[in-house]
């Protein structure tokens, strides 16, 4: 199948605070410079997937796993999804630091959004924790997890990911 410049490409994110967001709109803006037509909202917008030549979904993760409504869109829309090229990204504090155990637990966080969709691309970026704004109980939770707050996220790892996007989802160069 050819795939046309003028097709959508969704990039649809849940996010509790707003920093996924931030990320879902960079990736959006990263593969828009590329040439193609981009939509990017929030999974709870998402009417349908059906528009879209390929879709880019992500989550933070709370508590070791994607917040319900992301692998609620993978659930309701997992025969579309895993119809069109499907890339996932999750977004945690604990990705500031490299160590297999930590990559291990950020890669659990989307077991069950595999029970659905089979994803051709993985990604795994490193969030944000500001405690202005949080809930009282979430930020009782960073607390005990001993977090210090800050912003760890690599916008240049989330742009050379979402450029190389494209090429890997539908195997072929966008035109210049
Ligand atoms: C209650 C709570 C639990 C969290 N659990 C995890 C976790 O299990 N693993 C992780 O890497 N980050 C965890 N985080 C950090 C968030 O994933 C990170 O702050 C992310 O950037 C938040 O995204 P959002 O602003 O889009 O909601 C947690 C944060 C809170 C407040």
């Amino acid at each position: 199948m050819e795939w046309s410049m003028t097709e959508r490409i969704l990039v649809a994110y849940a996010s509790r605070y707003g920093s996924t967001e931030e990320i879902a709109r960079v990736i959006a803006d990263e593969i828009r410079a590329l040439g193609y037509e981009v939509d990017c909202m929030n999974v709870m917008e998402v009417e349908d997937v059906r528009p879209y030549a390929a879709v880019v979904a992500g989550s933070p993760i709370y508590m070791g796993k994607w917040l319900p409504e992301a692998v609620d869109l993978a659930k309701q829309f997992r025969i579309a999804l895993n119809e069109r090229p499907l890339a996932v990204f999750a977004v945690g504090y604990s990705m500031k630091e490299e160590d297999d155990l930590i990559r291990k637990s950020a890669r659990a966080s989307m077991n069950e959004l595999r029970m659905y969709v089979h994803a051709q691309v993985e990604g795994f970026f490193a969030g944000k924790f500001d405690p202005d704004g949080m809930s009282t109980s979430d930020l009782q939770i960073m607390k005990m997890a001993g977090a210090a707050p800050g912003d760890a996220r690599d916008w240049t790892a989330v742009r050379n990911w979402a450029r190389a996007l494209p090429s890997v989802l539908f195997t072929l160069e966008p035109e210049e």
